[in-house]
């Protein structure tokens, strides 16, 4: 148990990335109450169920009350309503953040509700899967995991420093950037993969010579692992694509453009194009094995011997 870094963590938002924090910041004793608050009472009563916080509250208001600590756990499109909803039940001096995949537009939406006094430091735990609901959640999703904190010119830097030790506890290594370069790195490493899966499932499934039978039945594994990300919330995944759109646009041009020129390899017979590249992306593969960032391997980021349970 460590010396709480927070008196109240009020969690917005109890899906995957809520739970997990809430899990981990119980067993851990970061924050001395946690505070949850959802929309849908279902939601609310399964998390309670799971023991996942201290207080449990339909409205949003009443959770942020007295809290040194917010953080918005919900799709980045929902945000600013949100922001807007709690502001006047923040207390002065209480640190504002959230975990959205998307920052530039999500600090457009929720910086200009908030009161002067109030710290906000964006953040971003690269860390997930393709799982939602407060029963995905786990402790330890964040363990050997990046999380980016996007700070605003004028947020006190202290309260980056508490928000930068909060993730640290949660086992995180901890980089700070700002928004737009976030959002353009993200768009290659992370939104524009799961457009490509959510692309080549949705094609598998609309061929007509190919019955979804033996779509299912033949998929080899580099198919399935793409039906893994393709599986990922689709409410969240809509919000990303709207919210980060440019940057998306920019590296999806990029990406066509490449793969135009594979598609002349092929057409050519340029084995030697394919081949060059083909090698130097095995490389980048065997590069994030050694820099320890593969989470297929088994038990990635866990103690030995704690349960098994699917990261992304
Ligand atoms: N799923 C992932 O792998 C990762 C997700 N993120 C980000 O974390 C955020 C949350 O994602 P997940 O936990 O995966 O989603 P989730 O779908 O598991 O949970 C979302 C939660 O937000 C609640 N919610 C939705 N609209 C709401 C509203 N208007 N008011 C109050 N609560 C509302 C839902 O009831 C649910 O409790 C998103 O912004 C996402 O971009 C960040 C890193 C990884
Ligand atoms: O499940 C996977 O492979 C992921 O890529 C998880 C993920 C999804 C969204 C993020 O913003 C960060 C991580």
């Amino acid at each position: 148990m460590t010396e709480p870094l927070f008196e109240k963590l009020a969690l917005i938002g109890i899906g995957l990335i809520g739970s997990s924090i809430a899990l981990n910041a119980k067993a851990s004793g970061l924050a001395r109450h946690v505070a949850i608050t959802t929309r849908r009472k279902e939601t609310l009563a399964k998390a309670e169920a799971l023991g996942l916080g201290d207080s449990y509250h339909l409205e949003a208001a009443e959770a942020v009350k007295d809290a040194d600590f917010v953080i918005l756990c919900v799709p980045v499109g929902v945000c600013g309503a949100i922001t807007r909803e709690i502001a006047p039940h923040l207390n002065a001096g209480a640190i504002v953040s959230d975990v959205g995949s998307v920052k530039a537009a999500v600090i457009g939406q929720m910086a200009p509700h908030l009161p002067q006094g109030v710290q906000f430091v964006p953040a971003h735990p690269l860390a997930g899967t393709e799982h939602s609901g407060p029963e995905a959640g786990f402790p330890e999703l964040f363990r050997n995991r990046w999380c980016i904190l996007t700070p605003l010119a004028e947020t006190d830097p202290e309260a980056v420093e508490r928000v930068k030790a909060f993730w640290e506890a949660m086992g995180a290594n901890v980089e700070a950037m700002t928004a737009e370069h976030h959002d353009l790195v993200l768009a290659i490493v992370s939104h524009v993969p799961h457009l490509i899966a959510y692309n080549i499932v949705g094609t598998a499934a609309d061929l007509e010579e190919v019955t979804q039978s033996e779509v299912v039945k033949f998929s080899a594994s580099g198919f399935r692992d793409f039906t893994r990300i393709a599986a990922s919330d689709p409410t969240m995944w809509r919000d990303v694509f709207l919210t980060n759109r440019d940057a998306v646009l920019e590296m999806l041009a990029r990406f066509s453009e490449d793969l135009a020129s594979l598609q002349r390899a092929i057409r050519w017979g340029d084995g030697d194009a394919l081949f060059d590249l083909f090698t130097r992306t095995r490389a980048i593969r065997r590069n994030i094995i050694e820099a320890g960032q593969d989470t297929a391997q088994p038990n990635f980021g866990r103690e030995p011997g704690s349960e098994t349970k699917p990261q992304g």
